[in-house]
C-alpha cells in the first residue's frame, strides 16, 4: 500500500498580514516565512530547519506544544507524527497569543490543531495555578469553544479523553475541559452549579447551552478571566449576507439581524462588550478610532475557522462586528490554498486534484426516475481501474464533464403531477409530507447494500423528518441510526476507529442532518449519501457533507440522491419543473468536480 503522508496532500497555506501589521510582534511571528508579496504578505511560509524532526520534517514541539503533550499523542493517535501546513501556521498564532481567523478544507485539522493548542495552555496554566489540588478554588475557565451542535462539543471532549487518559500525571479530565449543551438530562442549575464548583480551563458548547449559562448566572463564566474565544465553524454560527443583496434588501436582513442577533453573536457582544446600537452603524465604526477603545488589550484573543469562511462574513466580523481591534497588528489570516502556490494558472483539473479531498475522494451522483429506476448521472465518468485507485490522479484525471443537452432542454411532455407525497411502507408507518420522495430512500438502501463495507453517512436536508426516516431505512432492512455521538457507546464506536476492519456483515448507516453533521469526524466512514441537493448555500453544504470522508487520506465516495426532473410546487404555489441532476451538473462544474460512475447502476 502506497505511503501516505498528509504534508503532501495538504496545500501550501497562506498567511495575510495586513499592511499596518509590519509591526515588531508580527515580524518576529513570520520570522521564518522566507516569500513574502509587494505588501508584506507572506505568501510561502518555510520554517527554519531548526522546527524540523530527525526525519526532516516539522514537529509539534517545535511549534510549542509540552512535551508531555507531544509524547502522548502519537499514542493516543496513531496517524498524528506531524502538524499539517494549517496546524503549523494555526497552533504557532493561538501560542503566540494572536487572533486567527482561518479557512481551509475540511480534515486538515483545523479543529485538532485548535484543541491541541489550547489544551497546551490548559496546562500551562495548571503549573501557574500550582497544580490542581492545592488551588482548585483559584481556577477558571481561561478557554470558551463555541460549536454548532452538542456532537461536535463531545468530539472535542473525545480527543481530549484520549489524549488524557495516556498522561501518567495529569490532573482530572473536569479539571480541564467539560462541555455545556442543553440536556433534559442534566438541567442548567446542576451545570451551573458544577461548573462553579469545579471549573475547567477549556469550556465546550453550543450557543443556546452557552446563552442560558450566561444570562442565567454570570458567574459561572467570567468573561474577564478568558483568555481565548474559539468560532468553530464560524460561517454557521454567524450571520453574513451575500454580496450580491441589493440595498434594499440588505438594509432590510440589517436591521432584522439588529433585532434578532444569532446566539452566537449575542455571547461575542457580551464578551468583547459590544453595544448593539454602536456596533451596527458603519459610519461611526469606520470613522470613529474611539469605536473599539472597548476591545481592551488585554481582550481574549478570538479564533474563527470554518472550511467555508467567505469574503462576506470575514468583512463583516473584521470591519463591522467590533470584536476585533481596529489596528490588525494582533490578526493572523490563515488562508488554505486551493492549489499548490507553484501552480500559476491552475486548470479545471488542478483545482479538482486539490480540493475536496483531491484524488481520496469519488464524488457520484445518482438520479431516480419516478418510476423508482436509479441511474448514474448523465456525463459520469468510469470509475478507475481497481489498481489505479491509489495513485495520485486516477480518478479525476482525463474526464471531463457533460452537460447532457437533454438534460437542459425544456421538457417535451407532461408529468404526472400527483406524485407520492404519501407512501405507505409495510402495513402501518406512514411516511407524510417528506420533502424528498419516498423511492430516493431506497435507492439510498440500495446503494449502500452494494457498496458499503462499514460505516456510511445519511445527510437529510436540515428540516427533513430524522426519526421517520430512520424507521423507513429500517423498514428497507438497513442498519441505520440516529447521529448521536452524545451517547457514550456511539462516542467510542464511532470515533476512536483508527484502523481499518474488515467489511461487516451489516453495515450501519448513520443518519443526520445537515446542521448536525458539521466538522465531525468519524474515521472508519466511508460514504457519505446527500439526500436531494442542498437548498441553502448548496456548495457550502455540499463541501462540509462531502468532507465528512477523504479526512487525512482515508478515501471515500460522496452520492448526491436526486430526484428525476420533476414539476414542483413552488413557493408561490405555482408547478414548475424542477431540475436536481441539472442543478448539481452545474455545480460540479463550478468545484471542478468530476462525477464518476457508481459501478452498480446503469
Ligand atoms: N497532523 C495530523 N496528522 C494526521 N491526522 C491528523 C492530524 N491532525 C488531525 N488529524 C486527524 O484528523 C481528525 C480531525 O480533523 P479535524 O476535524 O481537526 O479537521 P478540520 O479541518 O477541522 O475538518 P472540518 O473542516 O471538517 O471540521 C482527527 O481525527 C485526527 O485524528
Amino acid at each position: 500500500m502506497r505511503h501516505f503522508s498528509p504534508s503532501t496532500v495538504f496545500a501550501r497555506c497562506s498567511v495575510y498580514i495586513s499592511a499596518p501589521s509590519r509591526s515588531r510582534s508580527c515580524r518576529s511571528y513570520v520570522r521564518d516565512a522566507t516569500k513574502c508579496d509587494t505588501v508584506g504578505r507572506v505568501i510561502i511560509y518555510e520554517p527554519p530547519d531548526s522546527y524540523a524532526g530527525s526525519d526532516g520534517r516539522i514537529t509539534f514541539d517545535h511549534l510549542g506544544i509540552r512535551a508531555e503533550i507531544v509524547k502522548v499523542l502519537n499514542e493516543a493517535f496513531p496517524s498524528v507524527k506531524h502538524p499539517t501546513t494549517t496546524q503549523q501556521l494555526l497552533i504557532r498564532a493561538i501560542l503566540s497569543n494572536k487572533d486567527v481567523l482561518l479557512k481551509d478544507h475540511t480534515g486538515t485539522g483545523k479543529s485538532f490543531g485548535i484543541l491541541l493548542a489550547l489544551l497546551n495552555n490548559a496546562f500551562k496554566a495548571s503549573i501557574h495555578d500550582g497544580g490542581s489540588k492545592s488551588k482548585s478554588k483559584s481556577k477558571s475557565i481561561t478557554s470558551l469553544v463555541i460549536v454548532p451542535h452538542r456532537d461536535l462539543a463531545y468530539q472535542f471532549i473525545h480527543w481530549v479523553e484520549r489524549i488524557h487518559s495516556y498522561l501518567p500525571r495529569a490532573d482530572p479530565i473536569a479539571s480541564i475541559v467539560q462541555a455545556v449543551v442543553r440536556n433534559a438530562a442534566d438541567p442548567l442549575p446542576e451545570q451551573i452549579l458544577h461548573l462553579k464548583e469545579h471549573p475547567p480551563r477549556i469550556l465546550i458548547g453550543t450557543p443556546p447551552a452557552l446563552l442560558d449559562l450566561i444570562q442565567e448566572d454570570a458567574s459561572a463564566l467570567i468573561f474577564d478571566k478568558l483568555s481565548t474565544v474559539v468560532v468553530d465553524e464560524v460561517d454557521y454560527l454567524v450571520e453574513s449576507f451575500p454580496r450580491n443583496m441589493d440595498k434594499y434588501a440588505r438594509l432590510k436582513a440589517r436591521r432584522q439581524l439588529l433585532k434578532h442577533p444569532s446566539l452566537t453573536r449575542q455571547i461575542l457582544n457580551k464578551i468583547y462588550c459590544i453595544n448593539k446600537s454602536v456596533s451596527n452603524k458603519k459610519s461611526q465604526t469606520d470613522s470613529d478610532p474611539s469605536f473599539h477603545s472597548n476591545v481592551g488589550l488585554d481582550r481574549p484573543q478570538l479564533i474563527m475557522a470554518s472550511a467555508t469562511f467567505r469574503v462576506p462574513l470575514r468583512h463583516f466580523v473584521l470591519v463591522r462586528s467590533g470584536w476585533f481591534p481596529k489596528s490588525r497588528d494582533n490578526l493572523i489570516r490563515i488562508m488554505g490554498s486551493s492549489v499548490p502556490d507553484n501552480l500559476v494558472k491552475p486548470s479545471t483539473e488542478d483545482v479538482a486534484r486539490h480540493s475536496l479531498g483531491g484524488s481520496f475522494i469519488q464524488h457520484h451522483a445518482l438520479v431516480v426516475s419516478e418510476d423508482g429506476s436509479i441511474k448514474n448521472i448523465t456525463g459520469a465518468a468510469d470509475p478507475p481501474q481497481p489498481e489505479d485507485t491509489m495513485s495520485s490522479d486516477s480518478s479525476i484525471s482525463g474526464h471531463t464533464i457533460t452537460v447532457n443537452a437533454t438534460a437542459l432542454s425544456p421538457p417535451d411532455s407532461g408529468i404526472n403531477e400527483d406524485h407520492m407525497d404519501f407512501e405507505s411502507i409495510g402495513d402501518d408507518i406512514v411516511v407524510e409530507s417528506l420533502p424528498f420522495k419516498y423511492n430516493m430512500l431506497e435507492a439510498v438502501s440500495e446503494a449502500f447494500a452494494l457498496d458499503v463495507p462499514r460505516l456510511a453517512l445519511l445527510v437529510l436536508p436540515a428540516s427533513a423528518p430524522l426519526r421517520r426516516v430512520v424507521t423507513a431505512l429500517c423498514e428497507f432492512g438497513v442498519d441505520a441510526r440516529n447521529l448521536d455521538i452524545f451517547q457514550e457507546e456511539a462516542r467510542s464506536g464511532y470515533l476512536s476507529q483508527e484502523t481499518s476492519r474488515p467489511p461487516s456483515d451489516n453495515p450501519t448507516l448513520l443518519v443526520g442532518t445537515l446542521a448536525s453533521i458539521r466538522g465531525l469526524d468519524l474515521p472508519e466512514l466511508t460514504h457519505v449519501f446527500i439526500l436531494g441537493l442542498p437548498e441553502d448555500r448548496p456548495v457550502d453544504t455540499y463541501l462540509h457533507a462531502a468532507g465528512r470522508v477523504g479526512r487525512f487520506g482515508r478515501g471515500g465516495k460522496v452520492i448526491s440522491v436526486l430526484s428525476a426532473r420533476h414539476k414542483s410546487k413552488t413557493n408561490k404555489g405555482k408547478f414548475g419543473w424542477k431540475d436536481e441532476p441539472q442543478k448539481i451538473q452545474r455545480m460540479f462544474q463550478m468545484m471542478g468536480v468530476k462525477p464518476i460512475k457508481l459501478s452498480h447502476f446503469l
